[in-house]
């Protein structure tokens, strides 16, 4: 099945809302900008993605709507008040909607290193799997739950969701060198790692523009 064409579906909370434990690194007014640099860089990496056919953001943020859609995502209302699952239930939904054989994977927004090859690799292993998952760096959560023309998504995201999605009957995705597409970014030790990894331009310009912590600023160059 390495010839499937993938609708990513990626959630993005409201941009005020998103990304609160980045708020020690980033403050409260530059916080919003960049969890909206991480998605931008995670969906401009991912429409780059030979196996990606469509990105479907589901979001009730305007401005995100708009510069995603922008980049040539698609965008989706979010389900108010009802939280991750619901929203990926909903664009996984709408994406079957559309097309009853579609492949469908959920993908975290916070992933500023994202390298479409990576992603690619990932992807092309899930088209051989039922239901996959791949396990974010820490190895507690999840940054990708994939399923195959009709396979239930089914997921399982925030907390310990790795075990979760296994004793869900996923299958764990073991991979060498996809770091970027496991790297997601929580926390200021997270964002530091990133960076390590090199991230895309519009979170290197956020980073750049923070007034805290110089160690962050010194490596923002941008380069995936
Ligand atoms: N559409 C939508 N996306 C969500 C919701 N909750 C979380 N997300 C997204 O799901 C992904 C993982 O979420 P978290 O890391 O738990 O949340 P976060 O806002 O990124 O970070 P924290 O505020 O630090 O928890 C991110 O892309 C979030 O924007 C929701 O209720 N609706
Ligand atoms: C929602 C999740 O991510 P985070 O670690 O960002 O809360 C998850 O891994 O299931």
């Amino acid at each position: 099945m390495d010839g499937l064409g993938w609708t990513l579906v990626v959630p993005l909370k409201p941009l005020h809302l998103a990304k609160s434990r980045l708020a020690p690194v980033a403050g409260e007014t530059l916080r919003p900008s960049l969890a909206l640099a991480f998605a931008e860089d995670t969906v401009a990496a991912a429409l780059t993605c030979p196996l990606v056919r469509k990105v479907l953001v589901v979001t009730d943020d305007p401005l995100a709507t708009e510069r995603l859609a922008a980049l040539g995502a698609s965008t989706a209302a979010d389900l108010p008040g009802r939280g991750l699952n619901a929203a990926l239930g909903h664009g996984e939904r709408i994406a079957r909607a559309e097309d009853q054989g579609a492949a469908v994977a959920a993908l975290n927004a916070d992933l500023p290193s994202l390298r479409p090859r990576e992603l690619a690799r990932v992807l092309a292993a899930a088209g051989r799997r039922r239901r996959s998952f791949l396990a974010d760096a820490a190895g507690v959560g999840t940054t990708l739950l994939a399923a195959t023309p009709g396979m239930p998504l089914d997921p399982g995201f925030g907390g310990p969701s790795r075990a979760r999605h296994s004793a869900s009957g996923a299958t764990e995705l073991l991979l060498a060198e996809v770091e970027s597409v496991r790297r997601d970014v929580d926390t200021g030790e997270d964002l530091r790692d990133a960076l390590a990894l090199g991230v895309g331009p519009r979170t290197a310009a956020a980073v750049r523009a923070l007034t805290a912590p110089a160690g962050l600023r010194a490596s923002a160059g941008s380069g995936r």
